[in-house]
């Protein structure tokens, strides 16, 4: 079995497609473990769908499921058009909603679902945090530099929260992010919708405009824009490489 391997901004996915719809937990602890395995942050399969281009399961690196992934989205779309499975502006199925997304080369936008205040007044930590559904929940704390980043403050956060856990910081005309990812249990070099997160906190408290540049750990520049009541999260996407798997599996 061969799978694609692929880094959207440093998040880096396995991607495959299939017509067989099952439970893949264990198949993506196997797959995304950085030694034994491809090594991932996360697995997308991609499935069939009578109404849109395709229907995706995404799975954390642990093997947890999320409804969605706003990296994840963009990989999933080059890999289709890609793969003649979807035109260069598709839709598709996520466990968050139908997401659209628009191929240009190797570079992506992803429209996500329209983010959801959960809470503005969440203190810990010396920090006043806000909880934002971007597709998944996250935790966003404005603070002055982003240099340090405290992943023991972040891992009690994501455990009490049940959420991701950013913090970002305006540097330079640019909103710089670092992210503690749940289902990863470690920070990321980006994730989509932390960063969608900080951006609508920043916009929401007029701190940044409606698009702005956006600098996750991986140095990788994403733009993020509103567009509407909701966001849309452009960058680079490349394939890396496909693996010839020797188990295989559907
Ligand atoms: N770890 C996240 C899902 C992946 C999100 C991230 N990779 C992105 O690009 O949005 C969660 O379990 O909520």
């Amino acid at each position: 079995m061969t799978v694609a391997k692929y880094s959207a901004s440093g998040n880096d996915f396995v991607i495959f497609h299939t017509f067989v719809k099952k439970e893949r937990n264990g198949l993506a602890q196997t797959l995304c473990h950085r030694q034994e395995g491809v090594g991932a942050d996360g697995l997308i399969v991609l499935l069939p769908h009578e109404r849109y281009d395709f229907e995706w399961q995404f799975y954390n690196a642990d093997g947890s499921v999320a409804a969605m992934c706003g990296n994840g989205s963009r990989a999933a779309a080059h890999y289709a058009f890609s793969r003649g499975l979807a035109p260069n502006r598709m839709r598709f199925l996520t466990g968050a909603g139908v997401i659209e997304a628009e191929v240009d080369g190797s570079i992506v936008t992803s429209e996500l679902t329209p983010p959801q205040i959960i809470d503005k007044n969440i203190e810990a930590f010396e920090k006043t945090w806000w909880l934002v559904d971007t597709g998944v929940p996250h935790l966003v704390a404005f603070v002055d530099k982003v240099d340090s980043f405290d992943l023991r403050e972040a891992r009690e956060l994501r455990r009490q929260y049940d959420a991701n856990v950013n913090i970002a910081a305006i540097e330079g005309g640019l909103l710089r992010v670092r992210t503690y990812e749940r289902g990863v249990e470690n920070e990321t070099l980006a994730c989509g919708t932390g960063m969608a997160a900080c951006f609508y906190r920043g916009n929401q408290e007029g701190k940044v405009g409606d698009c702005i540049a956006v600098m996750p750990a991986s140095g990788e520049r994403l733009e993020l824009a509103k567009k509407g009541d909701t966001l849309t999260l452009k960058g680079e996407v490349r394939h890396t490489f496909d693996a010839m798997m020797e188990r295989d599996f559907d």
